[in-house]
């Protein structure tokens, strides 16, 4: 779903992201651990054609993000840190108005449906996005994904700032999403939710993938071990 072969940026000379090969199937969450500047964000942005490969190439669905970007858009959802939402709408506003831009025409009550499944709370649907917390932002975008029927997602640190209640939420909604069988890369510092939500976790160090495991085969401490054997 999900596929970088033998993926390189460079910026001038500082190299952001070394010979990547990575595959992501439906139904996988993998989860991209690395210090800060590893490469994680170049990584997901190169998948969203926000930038270039200097070599190699990513694909989804078996189609080239380069050459084809508006029709790799239409299978992904994105979720960064901070979704950028219109502050002035309202969530139901706002999710009409981004799955529109997908092509996609919903009644009021199927919309409403979106955002329930995506767990925000009734009385949210038509408060303006302003007043809504991090977590409650999050929700939006899941429901976004749902609409769009995203076969593929992609989380810049979706749960940095989240308080615990409202990360365990969202992590929640990406094993719903799993269970619908879309693929997810989500670069993360969050060790204990990349083990407890994710299928796979990699390691990236100075734009490489310097370990790549599922998380079945790795207990929390293992992990924490490995992950800072790479930090030296
Ligand atoms: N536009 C740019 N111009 C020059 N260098 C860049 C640019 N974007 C990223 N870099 C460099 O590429 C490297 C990888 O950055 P990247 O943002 O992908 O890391 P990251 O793993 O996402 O870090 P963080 O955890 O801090 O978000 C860093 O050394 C960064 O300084």
């Amino acid at each position: 779903m999900l596929e970088a072969k033998n993926l390189s940026k460079k910026y001038g000379d500082k190299v952001a992201v070394h010979q990547l090969n990575l595959a992501i199937n439906p139904g996988e969450i993998f989860c991209l651990l690395g210090a800060n500047g590893a490469g994680k964000t170049t990584t997901i942005n190169l998948f969203l054609n926000f930038i270039t490969p200097t070599e190699g190439q990513v694909s989804i669905k078996g189609i080239n993000v380069a050459k084809q970007p508006l029709e790799t858009k239409k299978h992904l959802a994105y979720i960064p840190e901070n979704l950028m939402l219109y502050a002035n709408l309202s969530g139901l506003e706002n999710l009409a108005y981004f799955s529109g831009l997908a092509g996609k025409k919903f009644s009021k009550a199927q919309l409403i449906g979106f955002l329930q499944e995506a767990g925000l709370q009734d009385a949210a649907h038509k408060q303006r996005v302003q007043k809504y917390s991090k977590g409650m932002r999050q929700k939006v975008g899941i429901a976004i994904a749902l609409a769009k029927n995203a076969e593929v997602l992609l989380l810049d640190e979706p749960t940095s700032g989240l308080d615990p209640k409202a990360s365990n939420e969202f992590a929640k909604l990406l094993q719903k999403l799993k269970e619908q069988k879309v693929a997810t890369l989500m670069a993360t510092h969050d060790l204990f939710r990349a083990k407890e939500t994710g299928t796979h976790v990699g390691i990236m160090k100075e734009g490489q993938l310097v370990e790549h495991l599922t998380t079945q085969e790795i207990n929390h401490s293992d992990l924490e071990k490995l992950y800072l054997q790479h930090m030296n």
